[in-house]
């Protein structure tokens, strides 16, 4: 396959919901291997840039590229094929279920097979669905989840259901991964693994990284270039220490009531 340096790409993109502009002229690019953090205070149009990467809102004007191709318009699963996933703020794990069935449902995505071979078991789906099952237990080996397959996935503790919800997404075998709010709720330790863990599959999985999070320890310590959202504009960009000193950052922050970007 033909390798792209720019993974992503949105150009100029607007979402208006009615008389509101969520989002207005984003622009952002993204080259093979970044992480790359998204910030701002309540309400900046952090989420909404996720849901129109991920084809759950259409901009209202301007295009996104995925690897060089237009993807404005594609319904969330076609996105999703092509190699985008994403994680959500509150931990959407089917929590009644095994973790293993929770990697395995995501996996099913990929599956090639169609329901009468599924219903009638013909040899193919068979061998797809072991295919599945084995890579399944690959993916949790990979996380550090093995000890838990067969537990339900609401039992685990927090750290571990965040850390689940990432490998369920990593089992669309994404090229980019979209975190929104991975560090919410959790313990110092938790966000410290959580920190290391993002590191590691950013290398071990080949991703590109589009992060975001309130927790400026986690934002500052992993990212290397920074993208700051108020009201729906960007209004800085840069590496951890030009945003934490940036007047315009420091404002947006302050005159939310959040606390100093530090
Ligand atoms: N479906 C929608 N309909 C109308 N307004 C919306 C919709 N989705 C988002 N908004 C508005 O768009 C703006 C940006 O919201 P968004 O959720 O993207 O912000 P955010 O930066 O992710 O905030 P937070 O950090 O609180 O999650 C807000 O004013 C929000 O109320």
């Amino acid at each position: 396959m033909q390798q792209h340096a720019t993974v992503l790409k949105c150009d100029k993109i607007v979402m208006r919901f009615g008389g509101l502009i969520a989002v207005n002229d984003f622009v952002l690019e993204l080259s093979k291997g970044e992480l790359v953090g998204l910030i701002g205070p309540n309400g900046a149009g952090k989420t909404t840039v996720f849901n129109m990467i991920t084809g759950v809102y259409t901009p209202t004007s301007r295009d996104i590229y995925f690897l060089g191709e237009k993807i404005t318009g594609l319904q969330p699963y076609h996105i999703t094929r092509k190699g985008i996933a994403r994680t959500f703020q509150n931990i959407r794990l089917f929590g009644s279920l095994p973790v293993l069935d929770n990697i395995m449902l995501a996996q099913h995505l990929r599956l090639k097979s169609d329901p009468f071979s599924a219903v009638f078991r013909l040899p193919w789906y068979v061998r797809e669905e072991k295919a599945i099952y084995e890579d399944s237990l690959r993916l949790l080996d990979a996380v550090g989840l093995t000890a838990r397959v067969n537990e339900r996935a609401d039992s685990l503790p927090y750290g571990e259901q965040r850390r689940l919800e990432i490998a369920r997404a990593l089992a669309t075998k994404p090229q980019l991964l979209l975190l929104d709010e991975p560090a919410a709720g959790m313990n110092p330790q938790e966000s410290e693994d959580l920190m290391r863990f993002i590191q590691r599959i950013l290398k071990d999985f080949d991703l590109t990284i589009l992060l975001i999070e309130h927790d400026m320890k986690v934002v500052m310590g992993i990212c290397e270039r920074i993208v700051v959202l108020d009201y729906g504009v960007t209004i800085a960009e840069g590496g951890p220490k030009d945003i934490q000193s940036n007047p315009k950052v420091i404002e947006a922050y302050l005159g939310a009531g959040a606390n100093a970007v530090s």
